[in-house]
């Protein structure tokens, strides 16, 4: 668990109002409208409307469809003292809102929690990330297909941690929302149910506040856009940025695409929209269900079925199935069979833009020490290529520190080149947090939450 007391929304930018007829149609959450209010339900303060996802019905927006925020100065943060008959005739009104929000990331390798507090200071203005706890368990709901009250029982574990956190008067009207990701988007629709209902029961059993299909598992789109959202508010920019997630079910690519040739050429359901800051962005955004390093490493031994995504413990390295059978090329050669006409080539990954790699990407460039667990770093596409040449051909000394360190970056490698099509000077941003906020789609998500449960 920790604690991360930050404010890393750019306090600069002042957000505009978008025009009221702009809707979400994220497909997977039936997030209740805006309209009459209903007794029990919380108000929130009032959370200006940030994301528009729709993926589909995209129309070609011309070239110069990225305009950077607009940049306001801010305005002083210090009030300037009145004289006192001032304060007489017109006292000052506090408009400070404080609010949390409970989003739970419920991946294929384990659980997370994470409690935002945010501060609002005026409601036209975006709210600000005050500080964010923190905490995972492992494994993931997925792993209790077979025990659901087991599954419920993390996710209680975790519900406790947000009442240690949330002052005890907010649990009323403080959301507390569950998304899944691959390993559930894996497992046969009844499993994945009861583990859903599973959660929901959990969740209305605790104090907080239960909003309409707060319990979903999330598709490939939205987990990639969500995780750009992130982004953009952790590093305030949205130029240029690409982002490569590795999970240990899926695989996410998401980037802001510079040339029309790339909208043009990207299956439809690659490109979606969403509105920002009264701009429409258009991204390139998709998920490969069964391409997460778990999931591949199962493919790649052949032993992947329906509702799993982790191996078993007793799972072993290809090379020792097949005594003999070792080295990088043989290696290469197997988890290419996991790629291979499965991943598109977007048209710009051959020009020279900077991918953020994060997830899986990270943990195993650290692993193989290509770089620094706290500080992260630059690497290039080649980097992995050559450490996993490396690794494979001297597994006795890195058998230690994973047995499956030669197969996943080997399938790494694959990935980018084969998979995504990366020349191999790409250069790769690896980083676990950005500007000291852990990487996450849950942050882009709970906004989202919150414009859609804004009820007046
Ligand atoms: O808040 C988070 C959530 C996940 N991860 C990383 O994401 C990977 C696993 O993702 P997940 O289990 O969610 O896989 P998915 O279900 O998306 O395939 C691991 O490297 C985690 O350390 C992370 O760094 N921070």
């Amino acid at each position: 668990t920790y604690y991360r007391p930050h404010r890393y929304f750019p306090h600069f930018i002042r957000f505009r109002q978008p025009p009221a007829h702009m809707e979400n149609h994220l497909p997977e959450v039936a997030n209740p409208a805006p309209g009459p209010r209903h007794p029990g339900v919380p108000r929130y303060p009032v959370i200006p409307h940030i994301i528009d996802a729709t993926p589909e019905d995209i129309q070609t927006i011309p070239e110069a469809i990225h305009p950077e925020p607009e940049v306001v100065h801010p305005a002083p943060e210090v009030v300037r003292s009145a004289p006192e008959s001032h304060y007489r005739s017109a006292p000052r009104v506090n408009l400070t809102r404080v609010f949390y929000g409970v989003m739970f990331d419920a991946g294929s390798t384990g659980t997370r929690i994470h409690i935002y507090k945010f501060i609002q200071k005026d409601p036209v203005e975006l709210p600000v990330l005050d500080n964010e706890m923190y905490h995972a368990v492992k494994p993931g709901l997925s792993a209790y297909k077979d025990n659901p009250e087991e599954g419920g029982n993390t996710v209680r574990q975790l519900l406790k941690i947000a009442k240690k956190t949330v002052p005890e008067e907010e649990w009323r009207r403080t959301p507390v929302v569950l998304k899944a990701t691959a390993g559930l988007r894996l497992l046969p629709e009844d499993k994945a149910c009861a583990l859903l209902n599973e959660v929901r029961h959990v969740f209305h059993e605790s104090p907080f506040y239960v909003p309409s299909n707060s319990v979903t598992i999330m598709n490939g789109t939205n987990e990639g856009m969500f995780l750009y959202i992130y982004f953009f508010f952790a590093r305030g920019i949205l130029r240029t940025v690409g982002i490569l997630d590795l999970g240990g079910g899926s695989t996410q690519i998401t980037f802001l695409p510079k040339s029309k040739k790339t909208v043009e050429s990207a299956p439809h359901s690659y490109i979606a929209k969403f509105n920002l800051f009264n701009s429409t962005y258009q991204l390139y955004t998709h998920s490969y269900l069964g391409n997460g390093l778990y999931a591949a490493r199962l493919a790649t031994l052949g032993a992947l079925g329906a509702d799993d995504t982790v191996p078993p413990s007793h799972a072993v390295d290809l090379h020792e199935l097949s005594p003999g059978y070792a080295g990088y090329k043989l290696c290469y050669y197997e988890v290419m069979k996991v790629i291979k006409g499965i991943v598109h080539q977007p048209y710009e990954v051959k020009g020279s833009s900077v991918f953020y790699a994060f997830s899986y990407y990270f943990d195993r460039a650290v692993e193989s020490g290509l770089i620094d667990d706290s500080r992260g770093g630059a690497i290039e596409v080649r980097d992995f290529k050559k450490r996993a040449k490396e690794v494979c051909n001297k597994m006795t000394q890195y058998r230690a520190i994973s047995p499956f360190l030669c197969m996943d970056m080997t399938y790494i490698t694959c990935l980018l080149k084969e998979g995504f099509g990366f020349k191999d000077n790409t250069v790769l941003q690896l980083a676990k947090k950005v500007n000291n906020v852990e990487t996450s789609w849950a942050l882009g998500a709970t906004f989202d939450y919150f414009r859609n449960l804004n009820i007046h």
